[in-house]
C-alpha cells in the first residue's frame, strides 16, 4: 500500500527529475515533479510537501552547490517541519555536509541506488511525521493550557448575577469545601462544576461525572464504591468505583436530589467517614476526592417534607452556588445567543449568515424556561433549517412567544389583522414557510418581507 506522503522532487535535469518521480510514485500517494526551482513558492503554496528531494546545483556549470543552500533556506522557512534530502555529485560532498549543518535531513550522491535513495526517503518521511505529530501536540497543549489560565473562558455573561457566580467560583475553588450547585435545568450547573475543577489545586487530576437520576439501585453501590470480583454473578473482575478513581480530583455528583432514602443513607455515610468499602471486600479505602454535587430540587423543601435527609444536605452544601435562570438575567440573551451562532455557524458551514436585532430582541423577550440548554438547541435548530442568509423569529421555534399577542382577534387594524394571519399560518404549517407562503397567496420573499417588518 502507498503511504499517505507528498514528495517533491526539484531538478533541472528532466532526466532525473523524471526517474526519481517514477520510482517514488510506487511507494507515495502523491509525487511532483518541477525542474525549475523559482517553482518551489507557488507548490509550496498550493500543497504541503512531506520531502522535497533537491538537486544541488541549478545555474548551468555551476558546482559550489549555492543555489542548493538557498533554496533549502527557503523550503525552511515556507514549511520547517518539510524534511529536505539533497541530491548531489560526487565532487561535493564537502558542501552536503554543510547543508546537513543547515538542516536537510540527509544526502544522496548521483549516480545513486535505488534502494538507498527509498530508505533515504522513507526515513526523512518518518522524521517529518514525527514533527508534524509535535507541532500538533504542542499546539494542543498550549490550547489546553490557555484553557486552564482561564477557566471561566466558556461561562458567557455579563450580567451582575453571573459576576456574582463567577466570584464564589474563584472563592471556592481554592478550598476543599464540598460545594452544592442549584438551579433550574439548563442552568450550567455543570459547566459551573467544571469550572471549579479547572479553577481548583486539583486541576492537573480527573474530574469524574455520576449522573445520580440516571443510576439504579443495584448499580449505586458497585458504580461508586467499587466491587471485587465474584461479589455478584457479573462481577467479573475488580472494579475501582468513582470515588476512588476521582483520587486527587473533584467527584461531580448530579441530580442528587433524585437519590432514594436507602441510597442516601449510604451516600452519607461513605462521605462522613471519607471511606469506601466496595461491594464484596472486607476492608474499607480511604478516598480524596473533591465533592460537587447539582440539583435542581429544592434540597430544602425536600428535607421539610420528609424525603431528602437533613444530615446529607448539610454534609454536601458547605457552600451553596445558587445560578439564576436565565429569564432573571436576560441582559445576557444576546451575548449568549452571539456565542452560540458564531459555534453553529461555523459548526454548519454558514458563516454568511446573519441575524437582524429585532430577532435577538425577540429572543430576550422570549422567557427560555429550558434555560441557556433551551437557547443553545434553538439557535442550533434555527442555524440548521435556515437558507444560510437571514434568520428569522419563526426559524426558533419558541413555545410561548407572543401567547397573548394575536391569540384572539381584538383589533380590527388591518396591519394588526395580518400580523395575526401571518403568525397563525406559519404555527398551523409547523413553521414551514413555503406552505405559510402559499396559503397565504404570497411569495416565499414577499412572507420573509412581512415577517421583518412584524417582527415575527
Ligand atoms: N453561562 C454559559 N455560557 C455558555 N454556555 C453555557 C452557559 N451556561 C450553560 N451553558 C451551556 O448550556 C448547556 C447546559 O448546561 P449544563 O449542562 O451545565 O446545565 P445543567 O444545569 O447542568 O443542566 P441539567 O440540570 O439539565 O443537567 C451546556 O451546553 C452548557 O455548555
Amino acid at each position: 500500500m502507498k503511504e499517505k506522503g507528498r514528495i517533491l522532487i526539484v531538478d533541472d535535469d528532466n532526466y532525473v527529475m523524471l526517474s526519481i518521480r517514477i520510482l517514488l510514485e510506487q511507494h507515495y500517494q502523491d509525487v511532483r515533479g518541477i525542474n525549475n526551482p523559482l517553482q518551489i513558492e507557488t507548490a509550496f503554496e498550493e500543497n504541503h510537501y512531506d520531502v522535497v528531494v533537491l538537486d544541488m546545483n541549478f545555474s548551468a556549470g555551476a558546482t559550489e552547490g549555492k543555489d542548493g543552500l538557498k533554496y533549502l533556506r527557503q523550503i525552511k522557512e515556507l514549511s520547517p517541519t518539510t524534511s529536505v534530502v539533497f541530491i548531489t555529485a560526487y565532487g561535493e560532498i564537502n558542501l552536503a555536509v554543510e547543508a546537513i549543518k543547515e538542516g536537510a535531513f540527509d544526502f544522496l550522491v548521483k549516480p545513486w541506488q535505488n534502494e538507498k535513495l527509498l530508505t533515504t526517503v522513507s526515513a526523512a518521511f518518518q522524521l517529518n511525521r514525527s514533527a508534524q505529530k509535535i507541532e500538533e501536540l504542542t499546539s494542543k497543549q498550549s490550547h489546553l493550557t490557555s484553557l486552564l489560565d482561564a477557566p471561566f473562558s466558556d461561562i458567557i455573561g455579563e450580567s451582575d448575577a453571573i459576576k456574582s457566580v463567577l466570584e464564589q467560583i474563584e472563592k471556592v475553588a481554592q478550598t476543599d469545601a464540598n460545594v452544592l450547585i442549584t438551579g433550574e435545568n439548563g442552568t450550567g450547573k455543570e459547566l459551573v462544576a467544571r469550572a471549579i475543577h479547572r479553577s481548583s489545586l486539583r486541576n492537573q487530576e480527573v474530574f469524574l461525572n455520576v449522573d445520580m437520576g440516571a443510576i439504579t439501585e443495584t448499580l449505586f453501590e458497585s458504580e461508586l464504591f467499587g466491587h471485587k470480583k465474584g461479589a455478584f454473578t457479573d462481577a467479573k473482575s475488580d472494579r475501582v468505583g468513582k470515588f476512588e478513581a476521582a483520587n486527587g480530583g473533584s467527584l461531580f455528583l448530579d441530580e442528587i436530589g433524585n437519590l432514594s432514602s436507602p441510597l442516601q443513607a449510604k451516600l452519607l455515610r461513605v462521605i462522613q467517614d471519607r471511606q469506601v468499602i466496595p461491594v464484596g471486600a472486607n476492608d474499607a479505602r480511604e478516598f480524596d476526592a473533591r465533592l460537587i454535587c447539582a440539583t435542581n430540587a429544592h434540597l430544602s423543601k425536600m428535607v421539610q417534607q420528609g424525603t431528602f435527609r437533613q444530615d446529607l444536605l448539610f454534609r454536601i452544601n458547605t457552600i451553596e452556588i445558587r445560578l439564576p435562570a436565565l429569564r432573571d438575567r436576560k441582559e445576557d440573551i444576546p451575548l449568549l445567543a452571539d456565542h452560540f451562532l458564531n459555534s453553529f455557524k461555523k459548526k454548519y458551514h454558514k458563516n454568511g449568515l446573519f441575524v437582524p436585532d429585532y430577532v435577538i430582541k425577540k429572543l430576550t423577550k422570549y422567557d427560555w424556561p429550558g434555560n441557556i440548554r433551551e437557547l443553545q438547541h434553538a439557535i442550533e435548530r434555527a442555524v440548521i433549517m435556515s437558507d444560510g442568509k437571514q434568520l428569522h423569529v419563526g426559524d426558533f421555534n419558541l413555545q410561548n412567544v407572543n401567547q397573548t399577542e394575536g391569540s384572539g382577534i381584538e383589533s380590527f387594524n388591518l396591519e394588526d389583522l395580518e400580523k395575526w394571519a401571518i403568525e397563525s399560518s406559519i404555527k398551523k404549517h409547523q413553521g414551514n414557510i413555503s406552505n405559510a407562503a402559499e396559503e397565504l397567496g404570497l411569495s416565499r420573499g414577499a412572507l420573509y418581507r412581512r415577517m421583518e417588518k412584524y417582527e415575527i
